[in-house]
């Protein structure tokens, strides 16, 4: 993952505004006045030996005053592009670097690892333990210089301590830079966090202020939204290859029976990572909480669980544990897993598939930060789709729910995510890259995922006319059924032909038995197209009993013109 030297820089890959063509030129950044300095740092401070892609480029631009907006895969290296330029003296930037955080957990993280190298980072969030030691305002009330402050957005927005605070240091030009950490959050899974959504306040409040912004997951459409967010100024844009070419992706069939998923996940372990470290991600806490129990119960394995729903000491204690080696696997919804650094986890299992591509990307990126090669397996099933479709049209907390619009954008996400799992032909690396629009070519997957490993070529079937007879039969069935509606399993068995006195109903119909003749796995692929090319769609009612039931229905017939494109 590295490149070999400071010596072979990259030259800036794109310079100027979305608006300005990009200008490819060959910058020696060992050559600027900061450099002697930045080497002394990397070296001194961080114990490393020579930068990765990009991470000088990065640094002399901020040192530069200029704008910056940094995209490298999860574990690229990105903490110390801000990191580093906070500890110098020389360059236009004088004073404190806001490092601005998602999520507390990933601060105190930070703040902790950097404080036992023996930098002077701090944290500026509410906080209630005693332990101030690592707070910054009461440091910042006395007027001393602090390098590096990590806070949150509603701290730094919405607290008129820390504001006047910043106003002064503004005042006495000791405002370095502000820092928007993870910033895929701006457009991704809570863009209604209007702290998180209104940091644009920022280059209003602090025009001359540069700005930084640091991802590890954003395709065309999201960089852009986060440029325009934050305002960025004809921002030095650093972009990396996203592609991970020691993960091995691989996508298995989900059993239905939870007891044979559980031993697939264990025989998998046990054969191919015995005494490996490795993260399982499941949807919900309980079943973290059941399958971390049953994995040591009935498998042996050294497992334990991770939620949002734990007590601060529980989580910390799993968390530190898995950390240390004293656990192994650890099985976590995906509120584990941000600012962890653990270099040797050599598998990801997904027990249910994630929401987003994004998702998957940064939990599977989680995988073999040290370069080693890993395993990333995902088992789909479509059930699972609908239970997170479900959730996603009908979340718990409906005070927070989503405006229609994000609904459907996450909706739309989801899809990506099922046609990515339910593709068994093409190389799910290119499949992944492409959602960064990034082109990858196959040949350079090496084998290196399920699809490229299968033998023979992949041959191309036009199913137009067979899903065409699918609508067709499913209108007919609503309009002749005396149910609450049909149900997907009824749908099946009326066009596989199924025979008995369930489905007599239908067995008139023109459509009956058209699929008698087509392989359940294509039966299955091409209504799970139907629906997510939003042809067909699920109605959910609830009896009186508390059950729910799914009802297929069509949605936009006009839509199936789209399947032959
Ligand atoms: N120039 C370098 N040489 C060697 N190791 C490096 C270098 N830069 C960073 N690292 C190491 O790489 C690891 C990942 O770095 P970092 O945590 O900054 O990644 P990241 O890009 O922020 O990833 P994520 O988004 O997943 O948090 C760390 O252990 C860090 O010390």
């Amino acid at each position: 993952m590295d490149p070999p030297s400071e010596a072979t820089h990259e030259p800036v890959r794109a310079t100027g505004s979305t608006s300005t063509p990009s200008v490819r030129r060959r910058v020696d950044h060992t050559a600027s006045s900061y450099y002697p300095e930045i080497i002394s740092i990397l070296k001194g401070t961080f114990k490393l030996s020579h930068f990765r892609k990009n991470q000088l480029e990065c640094i002399t631009a901020t040192l530069d005053g200029k704008d910056v907006f940094y995209l490298a895969p999860t574990g690229g290296g990105k903490s110390l592009c801000y990191q580093l330029p906070a500890l110098c003296s020389t360059g236009k930037t004088q004073g404190t670097t806001f490092v601005i955080s998602p999520l507390l957990s990933l601060i105190e993280d930070q703040v902790s690892t950097l404080r036992k190298k023996g930098i002077n980072a701090f944290r500026l969030i509410n906080t209630v333990d005693a332990d101030q030691a690592n707070d910054a305002m009461p440091r910042l009330r006395k007027g001393e210089s602090l390098p590096l402050v990590y806070t949150t957005p509603e701290k730094l927005l919405g607290s008129n301590n820390v504001q006047d605070i910043v106003v002064q240091l503004y005042n006495q030009k000791q405002l370095a830079r502000f820092v928007v950490d993870e910033a895929h959050v701006i457009g991704g899974w809570r863009v209604w966090r209007e702290s998180y959504a209104s940091l644009g306040i920022l280059r209003k409040q602090w025009p001359d202020i540069p700005i930084m912004a640091l991802t590890g997951s954003a395709n065309m459409s999201a960089i852009e939204d986060i440029k325009e967010s934050l305002a960025l100024r004809n921002p030095v844009c650093l972009k990396q290859s996203f592609n991970r070419s020691n993960l091995y992706y691989k996508v298995k069939k989900k059993p239905s029976q939870k007891k044979e998923l559980l031993k697939e996940i264990a025989g998998f372990i046990q054969s191919h990572h015995k005494d490996d470290t490795g993260i399982i991600y499941c949807l919900s806490r309980d079943d973290c909480e059941d399958v971390a129990r049953r994995l040591r119960e009935e498998f042996n394995l050294s497992a334990r669980h991770f939620h949002a729903g734990m007590d601060r000491d529980s989580k910390r204690i799993n968390q530190e544990d898995w950390s240390n080696g004293k656990c192994k696997i650890i099985v976590a919804t995906i509120a584990f897993g941000m600012g962890i650094d653990k270099p040797d986890v050599r598998f990801v299992i997904h027990a249910t598939m994630s929401k987003d591509m994004d998702g998957y990307y940064q939990e599977t990126g989680r995988a073999g930060r040290d370069g080693e090669p890993s395993d990333c397996v995902l088992f789909y099933a479509y059930s699972d789709a609908m239970k997170i479709q479900n959730m996603l049209k009908n979340p718990h907390d409906q005070n927070n729910k989503p405006p229609p619009d994000e609904i459907q954008r996450q909706l739309e996400r989801l899809s990506a995510v099922v046609a990515y799992a339910s593709n068994e032909g093409d190389c799910r690396r290119v499949a992944i890259l492409r959602h960064f629009d990034e082109e990858f070519d196959e040949a350079e997957c090496h084998k290196s995922c399920d699809n490229c490993c299968k033998p023979g070529t992949v041959v191309n079937e036009d199913h137009t006319e067979t899903a065409q007879q699918a609508v067709q039969l499913l209108r007919d069935m609503s309009n002749c059924s005396r149910e609450r509606g049909i149900a997907l399993t009824m749908f099946k068995d009326v066009w596989r032909g199924k025979k008995g006195a369930t489905v007599s109903a239908y067995t008139g119909l023109p459509g009956y038995a058209a699929a008698s003749k087509l392989d359940h796995r294509m039966i299955d692929r091409i209504v799970t197209q139907l629906l997510y090319s939003n042809i067909f769609t699920t109605r959910r009612t609830t009896s009186g009993n508390g059950f729910g039931n799914n009802y297929l229905e069509v949605c936009n017939f006009s839509l199936l013109s789209r399947l032959s494109d």
